[in-house]
């Protein structure tokens, strides 16, 4: 995603748990880079955290909607952080419904760490949504090797004994630079 203007609409969809906090997240991010972002969260959590990140949402002025599809309607982006590697099971109301949707959109879709509905480990269930953007966080997933789509790598900041104990083998040591975030596109298909 590049710099957005007023009249960009992101439609910020974010699920019950950590990976509906990092939806959160950048929906402020997604306010700061100049898009108009509207916020579906239908299912809320009482902890602070969550509070307080809808919370800065509110400070700046950023809507909250009930109507996913309305919304859709007026969006030019998706953004799905729905579910990442918490989910499993067939998927409950009222999300079953949201990524219905989202499988026949004609408007680009961003997934947050997994695309939602993907299993952890075992990827597209075969009817699942199919993003064009997928950012994973600290390391790709095993249910994304398959992943086509643009595909970029966040959450740079894992300390290296820890990287080195979880054997994450990811393209930062190489890399070098600044940046946040580093596309893998095609690291994940050497
Ligand atoms: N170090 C870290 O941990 C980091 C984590 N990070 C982020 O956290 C994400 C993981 O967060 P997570 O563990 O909270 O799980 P998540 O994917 O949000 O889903 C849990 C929620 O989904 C619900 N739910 C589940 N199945 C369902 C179903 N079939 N149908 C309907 N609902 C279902 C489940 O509901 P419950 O089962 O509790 O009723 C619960 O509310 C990870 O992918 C990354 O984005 C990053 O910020 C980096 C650091």
């Amino acid at each position: 995603m590049t710099n957005g203007n007023n009249d960009t609409e992101a439609l910020q969809s974010v699920g019950p748990g950590n990976n509906g906090g990092d939806g959160l997240v950048a929906a402020r991010h997604l306010f700061h880079f100049g898009y108009n972002v509207v916020v579906y969260y239908p299912k809320k959590t009482d902890k602070p955290i969550y509070q307080n990140l809808q919370k800065q949402l509110h400070a700046l002025h950023i809507s909250f909607v009930d109507d996913f599809t309305g919304a859709l309607s007026k969006a030019d982006v998706v953004i799905d952080a729905i579910f990442g590697f918490g989910f499993n099971g067939n998927v409950r109301a009222p999300f079953d419904t949201v990524l219905d949707v989202l499988k026949n959109v004609k408007i680009p879709i961003a997934a947050v760490d997994i695309p939602s509905g993907w299993s952890v480990e075992k990827g597209d269930p075969g009817n699942g949504i199919k993003p064009d953007l997928l950012v994973s966080l600290s390391a790709p997933k095993r249910g994304v090797e398959k992943y086509t789509g643009k595909h970029f790598l966040g959450g740079r900041f894992v300390p290296p004994d820890l990287a080195d104990e979880m054997g994450f083998n990811t393209p930062w040591k190489s890399h070098g630079g600044t940046e946040q975030c580093v596309d893998i596109s095609q690291w994940l298909k050497l």
